[in-house]
């Protein structure tokens, strides 16, 4: 590979806490040591740099959609649109316009650059809405500087400066509002400013902190109207420490801190975007901007679903609502047109799945201390503190139903096909039982080398186990069991051979499974019990009972199942199958 071709972060931008060594009064970093107490502010950018991303952008219908979606998750900030960029956004906005049921604690953000006539076109847009936030940008980066915008350091924040004077101007004149150079207040006039100095991850700190005071200053923030900084890793470069180290730094010096909402934008192109922001917070952000499962520009923004789930993972209210994650994910590939990854963090098809045998064990062995914890502490199992092996969050969290949880393939052990059949079929495998028909299960999907459904597996295990005790070449017919006065059992019936041969047979023992016994032998077949266990399987009038012998038949071990209304008919089939199993069968 012609690596020699690109060059480290620490070669190309100074990494300011990096350079600095530590004092006693300075450590050089103090985010390695925070912790997450609370959900910082998130803002949805989907329908603006997410959107930009598109094949095919977002029509007025698709951008409603995925606006009504925020409103409900919760999101009290959205950026909106880009007005400036074509008559699809503007009307976009002015629909919001023209709307009265937007929450009064939602702000609508739109952005733009440093360009007048643009900027105008942006006030144009918003005319009329209450809560705005206009987002200023510009990139501040030395290769943005000489190549895109071919402005010195100077020339480049002249042009900021400018733009940022007529965002203030202009809020200044919208109709009855109070502006950036008006008094400061918190009433009629919501409007609010951000400035984004795109590419900031490649620039200059010292230029960047010079051009953001500036702005501050002549946005004249307040607390009541803070402006937010908005430091993009516009395109993402480096480790996220290094990110961390930077955002501690603006944090650090940036003027008139507590008027500033220091804000993230990470994107994907190393695959750390989320990491990126998660050590942004600890270093002092208070805002990340992304989108829904990760979409926008090349690898795409940061995921804010992601995010919002690591931190409820965490024990800390992500404060948006994730309690149907499939709704959601249906909207965002509707409205993006691109399908989210069955993999995909906390959203994916397959990520509350276990197809391996140990997971599937764990799985398993663990849901039923969480059924049994959650009961000892009389609580429903969904407010009860989650510990089950590799399943870092409870998928009912989510919405998601426990069904997809364990499925079947040929890498699952027994723990898993005993947990399919309890969950969807009531039966309760014994221990010994679950490596044996495992074996089954595995040849099943050896040869054919496709997952095994809980029916299919249903199926597999009825033509095993239960289907010869009911219908097999060797039969048991008429039994009649009778309680001995002087105690035991006794029994009377005749064995069907395989050859068609009947045989009348009786006998007596303790219970009528040994009196059974007796009376097979009398018929010349050996039929020893190993084990025998039964449950019911459906509580009820209707209740089933399922029956296991453990058994060795003519010198044989094998496993015979019953299942019937009656226990005695379940143990009667649950010998039979054992037979069929264990005895020639013609
Ligand atoms: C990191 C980000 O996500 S930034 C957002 C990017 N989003 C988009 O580009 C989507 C929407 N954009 C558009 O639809 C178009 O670019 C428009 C309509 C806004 C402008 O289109 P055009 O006028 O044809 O300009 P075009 O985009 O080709 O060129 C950009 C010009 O703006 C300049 N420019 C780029 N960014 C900025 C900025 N933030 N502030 C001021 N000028 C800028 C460039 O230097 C270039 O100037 P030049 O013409 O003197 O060389
Ligand atoms: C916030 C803006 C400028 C952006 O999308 C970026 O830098 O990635
Ligand atoms: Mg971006």
């Amino acid at each position: 590979m012609p690596s020699h071709r690109y060059r480290s972060v620490f070669d190309r931008v100074d990494v300011p806490l990096a350079a600095k060594p530590e004092t006693k009064t300075q450590p050089a970093r103090t985010w390695p040591d925070n912790r997450f107490t609370a959900a910082p502010l998130w803002v949805p950018v989907d329908l603006r740099d997410g959107n930009q991303a598109l094949a095919e952008p977002m029509d007025t219908e698709r951008k409603a959609r995925m606006f009504g979606l925020f409103l409900l998750m919760g999101y009290k900030e959205i950026e909106v649109a880009y007005p400036s960029a074509s008559q699809t956004d503007f009307d976009f906005v002015r629909s919001l316009a023209a709307r009265d049921d937007i929450p009064e604690d939602v702000t609508i953000s739109v952005f733009t650059p440093a360009k007048p006539e643009l900027i105008e076109r942006t006030f144009a847009a918003v005319e009329g809405l209450p809560n705005v936030l206009v987002h200023l940008y510009t990139a501040t980066a030395p290769a943005w500087r000489d190549l895109v915008l071919r402005g010195s350091r100077a020339e480049v924040k002249a042009l900021i400066e400018d733009a940022a004077e007529l965002v203030a101007k202009l809020a200044d004149q919208r109709s009855g509002a109070k502006g950036a150079g008006a008094e400061h207040s918190s009433g009629a006039d919501r409007m609010r400013f951000q400035f984004s100095p795109e590419v900031f991850n490649l620039t200059e700190p010292d230029y960047v902190l010079e051009v953001c005071d500036r702005v501050t200053e002549i946005w004249d923030a307040c607390a009541d109207r803070p402006v937010v900084h908005n430091l993009p890793a516009t395109v993402e470069v480096a480790t996220p420490n290094i990110y961390a180290d930077q955002i501690e730094y603006m944090s650090r010096n940036l003027a008139r801190r507590e008027d500033v909402i220091l804000s993230v934008h990470p994107h994907n192109d190393r695959g750390t975007g989320v990491a990126c922001a998660e050590l942004a917070v600890l270093a002092g952000a208070q805002r990340v901007e992304g989108c829904l499962f990760g979409n926008g520009e090349r690898t795409g923004n940061v995921d804010l679903v992601t995010l919002g789930l690591n931190l409820h993972a965490q024990g800390v209210d992500p404060m948006i609502d994730f309690s149907d994650i499939d709704a959601i994910k249906a909207v965002v590939q509707e409205c993006n047109r691109i399908p989210v990854h069955v993999r995909h963090p906390y959203g994916g098809d397959l990520v509350y799945t276990a197809f391996s045998g140990t997971h599937q064990d764990a799985i398993s062995k663990g849901m039923a201390h969480h059924a049994a914890s959650a009961a000892k502490l009389g609580v429903p199992p969904d407010q009860a503190p989650w510990d089950v092996p590799y399943l870092p969050i409870d998928p009912a969290d989510v919405g998601r139903s426990y069904e997809g949880v364990i499925r079947v393939n040929s890498q699952s052990g027994k723990g898993g096909m005993a947990y399919l059949l309890r969950t969807h079929y009531g039966v309760d495998l014994p221990r010994e039982f679950q490596p044996v028909f495992s074996k089954v299960v595995q040849r099943a999907t050896d040869q054919h080398g496709q997952e095994m459904a809980p029916k299919d597996l249903w199926e597999l295990f009825r033509a095993t186990y239960v289907v010869p005790g009911e219908d097999g070449p060797w039969q048991l017919t008429e039994p009649a069991f009778q309680e001995l006065p002087e105690g035991g059992h006794r029994v009377g019936a005749s064995v069907v051979r395989a050859d068609g041969g009947v045989i009348p047979v009786s006998g007596s023992g303790n219970g009528p499974l040994s009196a059974l016994t007796v009376a097979l032998a009398k018929a010349g077949i050996r039929f020893e019990v190993l084990d025998y266990s039964e449950h019911a399987v459906a509580a009820g009038a209707d209740a089933v009972a399922a029956c296991y012998i453990r058994s060795r038949v003519d010198g044989r071990e094998v496993w015979g199942v019953g299942l019937d209304t009656s226990v005695v008919t379940a143990m009667v089939r649950a010998a039979v199958s054992a037979l069929n199993q264990g005895l020639d069968q013609a």
